[in-house]
């Protein structure tokens, strides 16, 4: 699904309206019915009292719309209008008419009005600002935003919470509202997907509101949001007679004294994503433990006993994963470096092996093109240095992944895949991947699709989700504090299973 700009959106906007011969009062009125819908259909009419915040321009108009529904189906709300602006918009002020014809007065709020006391019980709808916001709230603006922040009640923004802007900006966005659930239309919106802005919302969800999807499928994005489908239409269906050599021989190569495990939780959750042989290559400490432990591999050694002195593979590899547990011992780093000369097919480089390319950064340009590195925060940070914001972090890391011709796994709460300009965000997983070795598993994952003639976007798209919805499924049985690497590789068939399932079709054509 498309990640697309506010400009975007309006145009959006602009083209329905007109293809649909519709007014932009309507699609207002389309916009809020799917808000108001939402809150009805779990509401059922409950009295629970509802305090919808209104701004003056079309995101205060859905409030309008929704608190003209709210009256009709004989719900407890209070409208206020945060009055905020003379420029009021039309479809707002067309909207408010249409309140005051059914003698509904809102409270109207300036930088003097007293805030309203909101209980625990309460739900507060946020229709201040939507894409709209251009500048920082005026200070009362600010102090009701805060007024609702530490209210007890279960916040709904209508579109975006208000106060976060919707693309870099040059001022402090301090105030903002925290949504628990963000009910935002037709698109998901950048900023719900990067930490620093994230932060602003437990939960989001789209409501179509039948923006012309041609037009939408035309626009130019960079962001897209990877869903099932998508997978789906990736996924390789493994043939009748196809034997172990058709899925590849794939190799695992790190591991030092003490880090055995990390290549271990690599291999197992390379063969079990579908690679039709394993090697794994460790310094000589690791030997026994990986012949008892993981039966399946094969296991081939350096002449060191405690860390990777020189990586010899006497067989062409399909894929190649390094740099778990790796360590960066000077030998080693001699090693990676004569290694990545040898090495002809897409690499995926996790940990040290990305730590040693940070510190080295010479070797880059040895990198087989299309190879993938899966850095974390910090990793990310030794690579590209670092950035003033999130957005200045997608800039970094596309500028990288250009230059170097690589794919970068960013990897976290929706992790995003970095191909050049373009940038995929993942949308499963959960904070019980917060464990350690689970980078260890997605490395391993994502060699695995490698392994079994994926190309590396794919792999990388394809990794990462089911990695995630793997650890959806064990959360959803043990939640996230005792969920643990080894969990992420047992469930790796669930996930398979569940991605595949076949599911009624949609009517709607995604965009
Ligand atoms: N396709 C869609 O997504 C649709 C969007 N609609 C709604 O329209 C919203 C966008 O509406 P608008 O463009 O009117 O913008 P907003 O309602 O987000 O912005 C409010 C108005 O206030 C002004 N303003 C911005 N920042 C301010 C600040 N800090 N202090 C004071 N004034 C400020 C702006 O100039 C703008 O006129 C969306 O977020 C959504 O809620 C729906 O009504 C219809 C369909
Ligand atoms: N809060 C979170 N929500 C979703 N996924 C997360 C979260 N925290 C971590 N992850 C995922 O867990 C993995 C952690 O990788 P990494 O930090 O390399 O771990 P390790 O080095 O222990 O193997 C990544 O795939 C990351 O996307
Ligand atoms: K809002």
């Amino acid at each position: 699904m498309k990640i697309l700009s506010s400009e975007q959106i309006y145009e959006a906007d602009k083209f329905t309206i007109k293809k649909q011969g519709i007014t932009s009062d309507a699609l207002m009125e389309r916009a809020a019915l799917k808000i108001f819908e939402w809150l009805h259909g779990r509401l059922q009419g409950a009295q629970v009292k509802i305090h919808v915040f209104c701004g003056i321009g079309n995101n205060g108009g859905d409030g309008m719309v929704l608190s003209r529904h709210l009256f009709e189906h004989g719900y407890n709300f209070q409208t206020y209008v945060v009055d905020f602006s003379e420029k009021r918009s039309k479809d707002f002020l067309l909207n408010l008419e249409r309140l005051k014809d059914r003698k509904i007065w809102p409270s109207f709020l300036e930088a003097k009005s007293q805030l309203p006391q909101i209980g625990m019980d309460d739900i507060v709808v946020d229709a201040i600002f939507g894409i709209g916001l251009n500048r920082q709230p005026d200070k009362w603006v600010a102090n009701l935003i805060k007024h609702i922040n530490t209210s007890p009640a279960f916040v709904i923004s209508v579109d975006v919470p208000s106060g976060l802007p919707s693309q870099k900006v040059s001022w402090k966005f301090t105030s903002v509202i925290k949504a628990n659930h963000v009910l935002s239309f037709q698109v998901p919106k950048l900023v719900f997907l990067l930490p620093e802005t994230g932060k602003y919302l437990d939960t989001w969800e789209i409501l179509n509101i039948d923006l012309d999807s041609d037009f939408i499928s035309g626009l130019e994005s960079n962001y897209f949001l990877t869903q099932r489908s998508n997978l789906v239409s990736i996924y390789k269906p493994r043939t009748k007679f196809s034997h172990k050599g058709t899925y590849g021989h794939a190799v695992i190569i790190g591991g030092s004294h003490g880090k055995i495990g990390a290549v271990q939780l690599a291999g197992r959750a390379c063969l079990r994503s579908g690679s039709g042989l394993v090697s794994m290559f460790v310094p000589g400490c690791g030997y026994n433990a990986l012949q008892s432990s993981f039966p399946e591999a094969m296991i081939l050694t350096d002449t060191a006993m405690d860390h990777i002195t020189e990586i010899e593979i006497p067989f062409t590899a399909s894929a190649i994963g390094i740099g778990m547990g790796l360590g960066t011992f000077k030998k080693t780093v001699v090693a990676f470096g004569e290694f990545l000369q040898k090495a002809k097919q897409p690499l995926v480089i996790d940990a040290d092996g990305i730590n040693i390319l940070a510190k080295h950064q010479e070797m880059l340009k040895q990198l087989p093109e299309n190879s993938i590195l899966t850095p974390h925060p910090k990793e990310l940070e030794r690579l590209i240095g670092s950035w003033d914001d999130d957005f200045d972090k997608l800039d970094k890391a596309n500028a990288f992944s250009m230059k170097h011709g690589v794919i970068l796994v960013l990897k976290g709460a929706n992790s995003l895949i970095v191909d050049g300009e373009k940038g995929y965000f993942n949308t499963s997983g959960n904070p019980g991947l917060a464990t350690a070795g689970s980078g260890d598993v997605l490395t391993g994952i994502i060699t695995g699709f490698l392994s079994q003639g994926y190309n590396s976007l794919e792999a990388s798209i394809f990794g990462v989700y089911l990695h995630g919805l793997a650890a959806d499924i064990k959360a959803s049985e043990i939640g996230f504090e005792a969920l643990i690497a080894s969990d992420i590789i047992e469930n790796l068939g669930k996930a398979f299973v569940e991605l595949l399932r076949p599911k009624p079709p949609q009517n709607k054509k995604e965009t």
